[in-house]
């Protein structure tokens, strides 16, 4: 299998995920738009094609494999985001496209930097074709990545995407200096608004306290590493979001996915909170401290 895997973005997740699969002694393709290669005619005899680009390029990835993919082929998402144009997630849009494909999620607390590094970390390969995620589960295990299958491929994609928009949030928590009893206060009240709107999506309940949801929502709420939460932590200095994100390092899908979310909750009558104040920081409508107030001074409720 040494060659026979491709791997679409050459950005800081792309090159980590092509690094673990190196441990295994694979030698992977590794596809970007700047490599002056035509991606359809590269994916030919790849036994899996993984996509670690940004939610934005997901729709024209797909466009450019039109008609190029056999049924055979395992596709692997690791982009975690929301189509703006469609509400729909990265594997919703590759199934669409490609309905005969097993389709692997990619998830976990996985900083890309750490994985640069050569620090343990572990994943979730997530998908309704088990033969497909124990494919992929053998392509990436390792004694530095350990890989867990699972078979709610809709959960585990929504609480990496998910806990982008708390990721900001925790980086205005820790901005603003807040202390500790807020921060876990923000991150509970976070996980009980992922798992309230995931599950509306169909995720299963206990998906989201595995690594694909609380996992990776520690890891993302608590690092400076995470561009979601230097966005949040940005705000709260008192800079733009224009500002934050011209010296940004890399994609913070939050910001997006935000957006979304909000419709999401709007059109369905989804109780999102935190999600609704993150968005009128965003835009710029209220400040970060303003939003602290509004979240605390809301009616009283029971957990
Ligand atoms: N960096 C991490 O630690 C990490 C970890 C897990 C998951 N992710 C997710 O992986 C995805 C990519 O993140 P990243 O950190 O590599 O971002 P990045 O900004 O470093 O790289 C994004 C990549 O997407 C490519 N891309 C964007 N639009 C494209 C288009 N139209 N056509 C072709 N390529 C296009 C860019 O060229 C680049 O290679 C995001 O959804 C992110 O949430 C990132
Ligand atoms: O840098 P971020 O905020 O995109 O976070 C990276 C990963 O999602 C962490 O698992």
């Amino acid at each position: 299998m040494n060659d026979r895997i491709i791997i679409i973005g050459a950005g800081a997740w792309g090159d980590a995920l092509s690094k673990l699969t190196q441990i295994n002694g694979c030698e992977p393709t590794i596809w970007s738009r700047s490599c002056g290669r035509v991606l359809s005619e590269m994916i030919t005899d790849r036994v899996a094609i993984i996509s670690a680009v940004s939610m934005s390029g997901v729709p024209a990835i797909i466009d450019r494999l039109h008609g190029a993919i056999e049924p055979n082929q395992i596709i692997v998402t690791a982009t975690k985001g929301l189509d703006a144009r469609t509400n729909l997630t990265p594997a919703q849009l590759w199934h669409q496209a490609f309905p005969n494909n097993p389709i692997v999620v990619l998830s976990g607390p996985n900083l890309s930097l750490e994985i640069q590094q050569g620090l343990p970390a572990a994943t979730v390969v997530a998908s309704h074709d088990v033969d497909a995620a124990n494919t992929i589960q053998t392509i990436f295990s390792s004694p530095k990545f350990r890989v867990y299958t699972n078979d709610d491929p809709i959960g585990v994609e929504l609480g990496g995407t998910i806990k982008n928009v708390i990721a900001i949030a925790a980086g205005t928590c820790d901005g603003l200096k807040l202390g500790d009893n807020a921060k876990s206060a923000l991150l509970t009240r976070g996980l009980a608004e992922i798992i309230r709107i995931g599950q509306y999506w169909g995720g299963k309940p206990e998906t989201f306290y595995g690594l694909s949801g609380l996992g990776d929502l520690l890891t993302t709420c608590n690092s400076p590493l995470s561009r979601n939460y230097q966005v949040g932590y940005g705000l709260a200095q008192g800079q733009t979001l224009s500002e934050v994100l011209a010296n940004l390092k890399g994609t913070a899908e939050g910001v997006n996915t935000t957006k979304v979310l909000i419709q999401i909750a709007d059109s369905n009558q989804i109780y999102m909170p935190i999600t609704v104040l993150v968005d009128r920081l965003l835009q710029g409508q209220i400040t970060a401290p303003e939003a602290i107030v509004a979240l605390m001074s809301r009616d009283r409720k029971s957990e």
